[in-house]
C-alpha cells in the first residue's frame, strides 16, 4: 500500500489482551474505555462461539468495536486481523491505541507474531504489551489440563491476577508461585474486578522480543499459517477448521494438536472444547430460565468452562446479562432495550463434553 506518510508518522501501538475463559478480558476491556483517558482506540473482539456476545457488553459508546467471530485468532483468523488492521490504517489519525482482546483458548504467540510478521501490519503498528489476565480461583487447576492457559502466562508482558476476592492469602500465594515459575519476567498486579491504573496495561513498551525470542525461536519467521497437525482433516478453511474454534455442530475430534512452529515451543489447541449457542426471539420467563441455569451449572459446572448470555424476559424493559465461569454465576438488569433493537435472547455455553441435547431442550422450555 503506498501512503506516503506512513513512514513519518509514528506506529500506532497494539495492546493484545489475553486470559482464559471467564478470567477477567472483558472485564478489564470496559475498565479501560470508561476511564476518562482522553483516547480514542479501536477495539478488535475475537470470540470463541458464533454469536458474538462480548461485542455487546463493551461499554464505551464511543470505540469502535469490530467483532471476529469466525474462528479463533491465534490459528485460523490470522488473515482478518490483517485485513482489519489494513482497514483501521487506512483511516489513520482517527485513533490512538488498538486494543485486541483475544478468545479465552487463544495462544498469544501467533497473535503476536503477527505483529511482527506481516509486513504492512508491521510496518505500521506496535505491538505495544501482551496483557494477560489471570484468574485467581481457577488458574492453578487450568495449568494442569489448559496448555493455553500455561502459554498465555508465558507470553506475558503484564499479567493481572484478578479475582482476588474469591481465594485465601494461600491461595493467592501458591497460584502466584506457579505463575512465577512460568514467567519470572512480566509485571503483576493483583486485582479485584481487574482493578488496575490505566498506565499499568497500555502505553507500557513493554513487548520484549528478545525475551520471547528465547522461548520460541522461530518467532520471526513466518510460520503462521502453516503450522502441521497430527490429524487428517483439512484444516485451513476458516470455521470448520478444527481448531476448536467453532460452532459445537461441526465435527471434531477428541484430542490436542499441536502447532509445531519448528523449534521451540510447541502451540496446543485443545479439540474438545466445543461451544453451543442458542437463540430464542420469543422472551423467556425468568421464573423458568433461571432455576434452569442453576441446575444445569450445579450438575454440569464441571464440563460447562464459561457461560453468558444477553436475555430478553417477558414484561421486562431491561436487558439481563448473566456470566458464569464453571459454578460462578452472576446476572443482573443491565439497561433498557433500544427500541430499535431487537428482542432477542443469546446464550453461549462452552466447554467439553456439552450435554448439547439436554441444554437445547432445556432452554426451549424457558420461552414463556
Ligand atoms: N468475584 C469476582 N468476579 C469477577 C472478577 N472479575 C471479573 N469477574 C466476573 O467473572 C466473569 C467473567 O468475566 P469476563 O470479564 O467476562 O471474562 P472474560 O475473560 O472476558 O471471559 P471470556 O470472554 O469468556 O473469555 C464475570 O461474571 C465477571 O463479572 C473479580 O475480580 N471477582
Amino acid at each position: 500500500m503506498s501512503d506516503s506518510t506512513s513512514d513519518a508518522s509514528p506506529k500506532i501501538p497494539v495492546t493484545v489482551l489475553t486470559g482464559y475463559l471467564g478470567a477477567g478480558k472483558t472485564t478489564l476491556l470496559n475498565r479501560i474505555l470508561s476511564e476518562n483517558h482522553g483516547q480514542k482506540y479501536a477495539v478488535i473482539v475475537n470470540e470463541f462461539g458464533e454469536i458474538g456476545i462480548d461485542n455487546d457488553l463493551i461499554v464505551g459508546a464511543d470505540e469502535e468495536v469490530f467483532e471476529m467471530n469466525n474462528g479463533c485468532v491465534c490459528c485460523t483468523v490470522r488473515g482478518d486481523l490483517v485485513r482489519i488492521i489494513d482497514g483501521l490504517m487506512k483511516r489513520k489519525g482517527k485513533f490512538d491505541a488498538i486494543i485486541l482482546e483475544t478468545t479465552g483458548l487463544a495462544d498469544p504467540a501467533p497473535v503476536a507474531q503477527t505483529f511482527f510478521v506481516d509486513e504492512e501490519v508491521s510496518g505500521r503498528t506496535a505491538l505495544d504489551a501482551v496483557v494477560t489476565v489471570a484468574d485467581a480461583k481457577y488458574l492453578s487447576e487450568r495449568l494442569k489440563d489448559a496448555p493455553e492457559a500455561k502459554n498465555q502466562i508465558a507470553f506475558a508482558d503484564v499479567i493481572v491476577l484478578n479475582k482476588i476476592d474469591l481465594v485465601s492469602k494461600d491461595e493467592l500465594a501458591e497460584v502466584e508461585g506457579r505463575i512465577r515459575a512460568i514467567n519470572p519476567y512480566a509485571t503483576l498486579h493483583r486485582t479485584e474486578r481487574c482493578a488496575v491504573k490505566l498506565s499499568d496495561v497500555l502505553g507500557r513498551g513493554a513487548f520484549d522480543l528478545d525475551r520471547v525470542l528465547d522461548l520460541e525461536p522461530a518467532f520471526l519467521k513466518d510460520e503462521g499459517h502453516d503450522h502441521h497437525h497430527h490429524h487428517d482433516h483439512d484444516h485451513e478453511h476458516g470455521p470448520d477448521c478444527g481448531c476448536g474454534a467453532h460452532d459445537h455442530d461441526h465435527g471434531h475430534d477428541h484430542h490436542h494438536h499441536d502447532h509445531d512452529h519448528g523449534h521451540g515451543m510447541k502451540h496446543y489447541h485443545d479439540e474438545d472444547m466445543q461451544s453451543l449457542s442458542l437463540r430464542s426471539d420469543k422472551p423467556l420467563d425468568p421464573m423458568k430460565f433461571m432455576p434452569w441455569l442453576q441446575e444445569l451449572i450445579a450438575t454440569d459446572g464441571a464440563k460447562i468452562l464459561r457461560s453468558k448470555g444477553i436475555l430478553a424476559f417477558k414484561d421486562d424493559e431491561d436487558r439481563y446479562v448473566f456470566q458464569g465461569v464453571h459454578m460462578m454465576l452472576e446476572g443482573d438488569h443491565q439497561r433498557k432495550w433500544k427500541p430499535d433493537e431487537k428482542r432477542e435472547s443469546r446464550v453461549v455455553f462452552i466447554g467439553r463434553e456439552l450435554p448439547e441435547e439436554r441444554i437445547r431442550e432445556g432452554f426451549a422450555k424457558t420461552i414463556a
